[in-house]
């Protein structure tokens, strides 16, 4: 990283994960290596957002997630950055956009896991990202039909890629997405945060 942004030359392909992280997760770590193995990624970026734009609930301080997702996600291709904060930037949309003129010629693609594709057709602008960057939804326990069934699957289903494209899919001009049936991590931070694993120190 220089300057608090992180690097990569043009023509490398990078895949985000935006997120709450609140907190990160073993399911985070296990979407990132994944990705990273069978989508040809030569880097993976986290996200940590300011918030949810459809989350009521605040998150925690921004600082406080960082510092915790950089301890717990650690290999030599990821970076855990608050991007979206330094960029001025809270939907994706708008923040792909800004990264694709600051990082010109790098191939973003947008990697996500299976609940969020079943919500995607309430993100702001979400065509635009369709228009933007290749996507790749990741398999997560309990939400296959939901994503199986979700609007913005069914609007873009002549877009969807086979399981063989996977390693190519940086190169692909969108709009264009996958679905990835990988082994599952049942991890959530809703669950650690309601076991209290995740309350703030005293
Ligand atoms: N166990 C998991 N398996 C697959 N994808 C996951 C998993 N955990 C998180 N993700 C994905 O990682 C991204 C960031 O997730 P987020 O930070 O919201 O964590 P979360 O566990 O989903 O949080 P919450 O329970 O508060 O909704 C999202 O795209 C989410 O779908
Ligand atoms: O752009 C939007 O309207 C939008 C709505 C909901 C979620 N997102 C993004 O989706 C990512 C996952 O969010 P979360 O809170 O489920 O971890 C994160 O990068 C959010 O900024 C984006």
């Amino acid at each position: 990283m220089r300057a608090g942004l992180p690097y990569a030359r043009p023509g490398q392909v990078v895949g985000l994960l935006g997120g709450s992280f609140d907190p990160a997760h073993a399911g985070h770590v296990h979407i990132t290596r994944e990705a990273l193995k069978r989508l040809g990624l030569d880097r993976v970026w986290w996200l940590v957002s300011p918030g949810n734009p459809l989350k009521v609930r605040g998150p925690a301080p921004l600082a406080r997630r960082m510092a915790h997702a950089r301890a717990v996600m650690r290999h030599p291709r990821v970076d855990v950055t608050d991007l979206e904060a330094r960029l001025g930037t809270r939907h994706t949309a708008r923040t792909i956009a800004v990264m694709q003129e600051r990082w010109p010629g790098v191939r973003f693609v947008w990697l996500m896991g299976a609940d969020n594709l079943a919500q995607f057709h309430m993100w702001e602008d979400w065509r635009e990202i369709f228009a933007r960057v290749p996507i790749a939804v990741l398999a997560r326990p309990g939400q296959r039909l939901r994503a199986r069934t979700a609007p913005a699957a069914a609007i873009y289903r002549r877009f969807r890629l086979p399981a063989s494209a996977a390693g190519g899919i940086g190169y692909r001009k969108p709009p264009a997405w996958i679905y990835l049936n990988i082994p599952m991590n049942a991890a959530s931070s809703s669950e650690i945060r309601a076991g209290g694993g995740w309350d703030q120190p005293s």
